[in-house]
């Protein structure tokens, strides 16, 4: 399928998960086979060259990043909401487009100097994804890029993230 019909499968749903959010769902996408290899392919097509290790970011990000990884022959840091790992590297907490949150890199994963790309499905206030870079940073590897399908320009995710790398299958 071509990227953009299969990007065409992105439902939008007006004032979720509270009035004034337009929330863009990705359900759709994720069920359609063809739709979702275009995706996944697309995503690894995005990767530098150089990545060692995948980070995806509970929960739509682990669906992409496991099937990126696989696709690639790259392995999986999961980053989780808290309370979900019985062993913590490191905790960072921080605002969303709808209310806050909080993710949690686990213990013993990610090496000093490892090359680690991250991976989610949309990139809005980039709240989500700086907090990652911060864990993964703080674990000692090196955030080597951020592949999102979708980023939310209005938002302002990209000024947040200023000077690292981002790749977007689609903004809008
Ligand atoms: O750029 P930001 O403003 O941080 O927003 C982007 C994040 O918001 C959504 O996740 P959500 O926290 O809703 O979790 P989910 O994947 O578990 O639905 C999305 O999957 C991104 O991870
Ligand atoms: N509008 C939105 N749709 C889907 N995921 C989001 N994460 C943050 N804002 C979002």
């Amino acid at each position: 399928m071509e990227l953009e019909k299969a990007l065409g499968l992105i439902a939008e749903v007006p004032d979720f998960p509270e009035p004034g959010v337009l929330f863009r769902d990705l359900s759709p996408l994720f069920a359609d086979g063809p739709g979702f290899a275009t995706v996944v392919d697309a995503l690894a097509g995005t990767l530098s060259p150089g990545v060692e290790l995948l980070a995806g970011v509970e929960a739509r990000g682990f669906l992409l990043a496991a099937a990126v990884g696989y696709a690639r022959g790259l392995g999986v840091v999961l980053i989780r909401k808290p309370g979900k790992l019985p062993s913590v590297a490191g905790r960072v907490d921080y605002a969303l487009e709808y209310g806050t949150a909080g993710v949690e890199l686990p213990a013993g994963v990610v090496h000093p100097g490892q090359r680690v790309g991250v991976i989610d499905d949309v990139l809005a206030t980039g709240g989500t994804v700086a907090a990652t870079a911060k864990l993964l940073e703080g674990a000692g590897a090196v955030v080597d890029g951020v592949s999102v399908v979708l980023e939310l320009a209005a938002l302002g995710g990209r000024g947040v993230l200023a000077g690292r790398r981002i790749e977007a299958l689609q903004v809008v």
